[in-house]
């Protein structure tokens, strides 16, 4: 991995160096985390993969500064991180608990602009904006539970985006959503990148949506968690959900990241 004195980790939008946290206290205790290291520039799209209870959502929390590690530092625009940052938005995959039933669309992307001191013309127009690029500004009336779940999503998505965020952390986002829905709202990620510059890190089970969606596949190896391998995904910038999943390089990168995962999870059972 890349020591913290390389220029790559200079460089970077974030980097992520010697995170180690463990849960519990004395022969209960247990380690999660070992040494996570990964950088992401302006403008990645990484995607983060490994096997089950590999601790990708202790690696979230502890990074975005939801949980204090044990050791170990995750700097955004060369800042430590200590709680969660301004420039930093978190989508996760529950959207029906996060977002407020009795607030209307545009009332969920608003409210949190109002506790973080936003006047209210900046928070309307940033909410249209937002609401817009998830294409739901026909919707900004509407209340959660008339939208659909890949709708409430989206509603999800432009809260995040609202705040005018640099990196987009997302935890599982589409993992409660139908194929077709879920499809349509990985698209719309990867348009979002594009057009708004910002960088996305999202964690996933599915390997197929890991290398659909990324430039860089992040393979964590089995607890404690270490990074196994950073995978490049040389499959250019535009995407198409038929295109790009039949080409023989998709296949073959689909392969190697699935034997990564494999791998780590009988090294975790042999462990
Ligand atoms: N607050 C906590 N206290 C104690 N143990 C915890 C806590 N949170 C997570 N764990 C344990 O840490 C390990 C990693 O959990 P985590 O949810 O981070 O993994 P994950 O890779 O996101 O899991 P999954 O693949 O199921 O989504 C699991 O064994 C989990 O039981």
């Amino acid at each position: 991995m890349t020591s913290s004195t390389s220029p790559v980790v200079e460089s970077a939008l974030l980097s992520v160096s010697g995170l180690a946290k463990s849960y519990g206290d004395g022969a209960s205790r247990r380690q999660v985390l070992a040494d996570v290291e990964f950088t992401a520039q302006a403008g990645d799209f990484l995607t983060i993969v490994g096997p089950s209870g590999a601790g990708k959502t202790t690696l979230l929390r502890c990074m975005s500064g939801l949980l204090a590690p044990d050791a170990g530092e995750t700097r955004l625009s060369g800042a430590p991180v200590a709680e969660p940052p301004a420039d930093m938005a978190l989508v996760f995959q529950d959207y029906s608990r996060s977002l407020l039933p009795w607030m209307s669309v545009v009332g969920n992307v608003t409210f949190p602009l109002r506790s973080r001191g936003v006047a209210k013309p900046e928070r309307r127009t940033r909410a249209e904006e937002a609401l817009a690029a998830v294409g739901l500004e026909s919707s900004a009336r509407l209340y959660p539970w008339q939208l659909s779940g890949g709708m409430q999503q989206r509603v999800a998505i432009a809260r995040a985006l609202a705040y005018g965020p640099r990196i987009l952390v997302m935890d599982e986002p589409f993992a409660s959503v139908d194929a077709q829905t879920r499809a349509e709202l990985e698209d719309l990620v990867l348009d979002l990148r594009d057009r708004l510059g910002v960088t996305f890190l999202l964690v996933t089970h599915d390997i197929d949506e890991a290398v659909y969606l990324a430039d860089r596949v992040v393979v964590l190896s089995g607890a404690p968690t270490t990074v196994t391998a950073v995978v490049p995904v040389d499959l250019g910038r535009k995407r198409d959900q038929v295109e790009t999943k039949a080409r023989p390089q998709f296949v073959s990168l689909r392969s190697q990241v699935y034997r990564l995962i494999r791998a780590a999870a009988e090294d975790k059972e042999a462990k």
